[in-house]
This record gives C-alpha cells, sequence and structure tokens, in this order.
C-alpha cells in the first residue's frame, strides 16, 4: 500500500496483508525480547535520577527522546505512526510531506498507547523475557527493545483507524444509524469477523514455531522455542486484536464530526 494513493490503503485486503505482514516484525521483536531479563528498573518511576524527569521511568525517558528524534525525520507525519508522547514531539527538520486525507481529521486524537504501554510491561515483558530479574549490563538494550517492541504493536493496532474507514466508506447509512444510536455493540459485531480472528491465531502459532528456533536445530529432539508460540497467540488474543477493534470502535464513534450534515440527517433511527 501506498499512502500517497488513498485507494490503495482503503482495500481491506491490502490492510490484511499489511497486518499480517507485520506479525512477523512483533513476533521476531517479541523474540529480541526474549534474549533479556524482564528488568524491572527500566519500568520503575524515579528508579534513575534523571534531570527534568521526576515521575517518569527510565523506558519513558527512553521513548520521549527516541521520539523526538523520530519526529524530526517525520516519522509521525506519516498516518500510520502515532507517538507515545505526542506533546513531546518536535518539528520536522526535512520539508512536509503532503499526504492526501485518508481518515477523518480528528485520527491523531484516537492514540491507545498509554494503554499498550500498561499491556507491554504487566504482561508482555513477564512473559517473554527469559528469566525474571535483572543484568545491570543491559538495561540499555532492554529499553531499545522495548522501544522496537512497543512502535510495532502500537503500529498495528492503530492500523484499526484503516479498517475502521473501509468498513465505514462500504456500509456508511448502516454505520451513521448505529453511530447516531451510540450502539457500541452493534459497531462492536458489525466490525468483529471471528474467522480472521482465528485464522490470526493459528498463523502466529506456527510462525512462532517456525521463527523461535534455529532453523539448524528445527529437526532436533530439542528445538527450543525463545518465546513460546502459544504466549505469542495469547498475546493478541488478549490485548492486540481487542486494542485493535477499541481503536476501530474509537474512530467510529466520532466518524459523523467528518461527515456531511446533511446526510448524516437524512439517516432515520
Ligand atoms: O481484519 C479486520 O476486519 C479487522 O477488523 C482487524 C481485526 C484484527 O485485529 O486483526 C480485528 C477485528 C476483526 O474481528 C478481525 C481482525
Amino acid at each position: 500500500m501506498d499512502f500517497m494513493k488513498p485507494e490503495t490503503v482503503l482495500n481491506l485486503d491490502n490492510i490484511r496483508q499489511a497486518l499480517i505482514r507485520m506479525e512477523d516484525t512483533i513476533v521476531f521483536d517479541l523474540i529480541e525480547r526474549s534474549q533479556f531479563y524482564s528488568s524491572p528498573s527500566v519500568y520503575e518511576i524515579n528508579k534513575f535520577n534523571i534531570e527534568g524527569f521526576k515521575g517518569s521511568s527510565f523506558l519513558d525517558w527512553s521513548l520521549i527522546q527516541m521520539e523526538k528524534a523520530h519526529s524530526q525525520i517525520r516519522r509521525y507525519e506519516a498516518p500510520d505512526e502515532s507517538p507515545f508522547f505526542p506533546d513531546q514531539i518536535l518539528k520536522p527538520i526535512l520539508p512536509p510531506i503532503k499526504y492526501p486525507k485518508i481518515l477523518a481529521k480528528y485520527t491523531d486524537e484516537i492514540n491507545v498507547n498509554e494503554e499498550i504501554k500498561q499491556f507491554y510491561v504487566n504482561e508482555i515483558v513477564p512473559q517473554v523475557s527469559c528469566k525474571i530479574g535483572e543484568q545491570e549490563e543491559n538495561l540499555g538494550s532492554v529499553s531499545t527493545c522495548d522501544i522496537e517492541c512497543l512502535q510495532a504493536i502500537s503500529r498495528r493496532i492503530h492500523f484499526g483507524k484503516f479498517v475502521a474507514e473501509v468498513k465505514y466508506q462500504s456500509d456508511k447509512l448502516n454505520y451513521i444509524r448505529l453511530i447516531k444510536l451510540k450502539d457500541v455493540k452493534g459497531i462492536e459485531d458489525s466490525i468483529t469477523n471471528s474467522v480472521v480472528e482465528n485464522k490470526i491465531l493459528e498463523r502466529l502459532i506456527i510462525k512462532g514455531q517456525n521463527y523461535g528456533v534455529d532453523p539448524s536445530l528445527k529437526y532436533s529432539q530439542n528445538p527450543q522455542s525463545k518465546v513460546k508460540p502459544e504466549v505469542i497467540a495469547k498475546l493478541y488474543k488478549d490485548y492486540i486484536i481487542p486494542l485493535t477493534k477499541k481503536v476501530e470502535v474509537d474512530y467510529l464513534l466520532r466518524r459523523l464530526e467528518d461527515e456531511d450534515e446533511e446526510l448524516v440527517k437524512s439517516v432515520e433511527v
């Protein structure tokens, strides 16, 4: 898909292909994280005395520095990128890109990164790290690895906005009615496709089994998967897919803010 060509983005098959490709990134990033100890110091508030950063963790501090640098190279101008600290990012050094409008005007306000950070730290880290505890010399590596994981998961989850936009466009009158009724359950049901969800979970098990082992050991007695494939599938089932759906619902609930008023009025509820 090409963000300069909205028709390639607003296509459910293309979006689902992109989501499948993102599974690879996420699975590999989690495998990277599994080399390290859980490292609670990275997440503890005020663990290190960093000037001007009272109330933050070392991870937050690292993430802010990274987002400042990435914002200057235009990362957050792309419609598929959402910063964790939107009020801290800087103006790009490179000239702005004029992306055509694909999503509704309030898109940047739909941001679940705080929830992503919470489940990443509280659920993912303890389940994927090789050991509970820490190794002082690895704290920096842990935080850079965490940033990779968080950015990949955030991009995947916020892709829900594109899914929601396609679904809205393909069944506008029904969605306008559901949105006017504030029928959250109705919207949730209409965006849910259990067949697609089950396929994702099955595929993740296979990816975890294949990507997580040294290919030369694949047929040995004890190939030792680096992250248990079931753990990856369960993280998707319990957090990544539900949060993607939350993004879709949150996006749709506001969709009439960017719709023709006459059309909205004409839909009876
Ligand atoms: O592919 C879709 O239709 C989506 O809405 C995305 C997604 C997902 O998170 O992968 C979420 C909800 C659907 O039930 C199926 C899959």
